[in-house]
């Protein structure tokens, strides 16, 4: 350690919120705080804990001063260097750190709920303040993925994002498909197991994954986009039969998030942002992505394909990307610098996710006497849908069909790329075609 380096103070860090990710984020910056120290150049000194009740039990490692629990979290902001926080929601979360930069605190947040709702405020007021703002937990978890799309690729022009960014959904979707537990029993499993957000409606919704699309699009993209700019669907829908057709085609299906470059009908260019379930071949590797890992491909015209895998939920992991930021913000209050502002020069129009063109699959239940194929396909013909393949599968070997109705048959319909509109209005022509009984499952089909 240099001279200059011994004469460094401690840095004076708070901690707002002491729940899964917090008590681990406390964990280690005491457990490693001679590490810390030798990184940083200056010892990091956790001045306090902001809990809703200090009295209450709570895990917490040995390492930790349980006195430096308080319900004070406006009056701890206050004399801290650097203000982690990790206690999620919108208010007070928002004006806690507003307050922290105004009186001069770096802040590093996991919040993407509140970075997706109004970071730019956020960001405005770091600026302005001149402190660095950090927030890689905020995005798949333990995943270096915020600070390589902010960083590493600023010289390089994104076109593609395509990722798994739910920890929740992806352990559901994988236990429903692995052990056939049912959707509800996962869930509660992922809340045991402190991947879920407080209210999973969040996770299994999409609106966690649609947070994270908007903050690396707005990255990858350098335009403003929030919540309300991502088409959202969740995995309330599918089903344990879908889940099980899925399997039978040779797919498994995935909440995915993407964020693409896309040209509209007039040939403006734009950014597109969608989260919705899909299936996708065994064969691609976010097929092997289990449980709450994710994994993000990004695409950049001089990079070529990058893949970023890992943890994306849970305390531990969720620590680790924090404690990276909490390093970089203590650095630059030690050495001088500062972290990147927000980056929004492009200003790209947000183009509806109709605009992006994929394959699905259809899959409908029909009466099993011949001819009926040829009109389906006769229907898809006339809407200028074409067919990749059909396949009449004998139903999943668990058979979650097997006791449906005599004569009828299921079709499994791929399709090559087609545009939301065309397809919609296939599937509608199709549903009323006199042998057609019913339309069980329309999902689009990604990383062919
Ligand atoms: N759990 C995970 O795997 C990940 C969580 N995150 C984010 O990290 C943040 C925290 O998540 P978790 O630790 O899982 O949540 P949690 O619910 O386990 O912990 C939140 C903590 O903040 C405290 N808190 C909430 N409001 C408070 C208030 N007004 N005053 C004082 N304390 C308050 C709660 O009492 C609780 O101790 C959220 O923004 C979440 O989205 C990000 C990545 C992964
Ligand atoms: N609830 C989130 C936690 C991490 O961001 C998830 O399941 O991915
Ligand atoms: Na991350």
């Amino acid at each position: 350690m240099g001279a200059s380096q011994q004469e460094q103070g401690p840095l004076r860090v708070a901690l707002l919120g002491c729940g899964v990710v917090g008590s681990e984020v406390a964990r280690l910056l005491t457990q490693q705080s001679a590490d810390l120290a030798s990184r940083v150049g200056a010892p990091l000194e956790l001045v306090g804990i902001a809990v809703r009740d200090a009295s209450a039990p709570r895990p917490l490692a040995e390492s930790v001063d349980r006195s430096l629990l308080t319900e004070d979290a406006e009056g701890l902001v206050t004399r801290a260097d650097i203000v982690i926080e990790v206690m999620g929601g919108i208010e007070p979360a928002r004006s806690l750190l507003l307050r922290a930069i105004e009186a001069g605190a770096a802040v590093v947040t996991a919040n993407k709920a509140l970075l997706a709702e109004d970071g730019p405020t956020l960001y405005k007021a770091a600026d302005t303040a001149g402190v660095d703002i950090y927030f890689e937990a905020a995005v798949a978890g333990a995943i270096p993925i915020v600070r390589p799309v902010r960083e590493s690729l600023a010289g390089d022009h994104v076109r593609r994002i395509l990722g798994i960014v739910n920890g929740t959904t992806n352990y559901v979707l994988d236990q429903m498909a692995s052990t056939g537990m049912s959707f509800d029993d996962a869930v509660k499993q992922a809340q045991d197991l402190g991947y879920a957000e407080a209210d999973p409606t969040a996770d299994v919704e999409g609106f966690d994954a649609a947070a994270k699309a908007a903050i690396l699009a707005s990255l990858a993209f350098h335009t403003r986009v929030s919540l309300e700019d991502v088409a959202r669907e969740g995995i309330t829908a599918i089903t344990a039969d879908d889940v099980a057709w899925a399997a039978q085609t040779g797919h498994v299906i995935k909440l995915l998030a993407i964020a693409e470059a896309v040209t509209g009908d007039d040939g403006a260019h734009g950014v597109s942002v969608r989260v919705h379930p899909a299936l996708v071949p065994l064969t691609h590797p976010l097929a092997g992505v289990r449980g709450a890992f994710n994994a993000v491909f990004v695409e950049a015209d001089a990079a070529g394909e990058l893949m970023f895998y890992g943890r994306g939920a849970g305390g531990s992991p969720t620590a680790s990307a924090v404690l990276g930021d909490v390093v970089s913000a203590a650095r630059h209050r030690v050495l001088g610098g500062k972290g990147p502002e927000e980056s929004i020069y492009a200003a790209l129009p947000i183009l509806p996710a109709s605009t992006a063109v994929t394959r699905y699959q259809v899959r409908l239940a029909v009466d099993d006497r011949p001819g009926v194929l040829a009109q389906v396909a006769q229907v898809l013909a006339s809407k200028g849908v074409s067919i990749e393949a059909v396949r009449q599968p004998s139903e999943p070997s668990d058979g979650t069909q097997g006791d449906g109705p005599t004569g009828v048959a299921h079709l499994v319909i791929t399709t090559h790329a087609a545009a939301e509109a065309a397809l919609a209005a296939t599937v509608d022509a199709i549903a009323v075609l006199e042998p057609v009984r019913e339309i069980t499952s329309v999902l689009r089909v990604e990383g062919a």
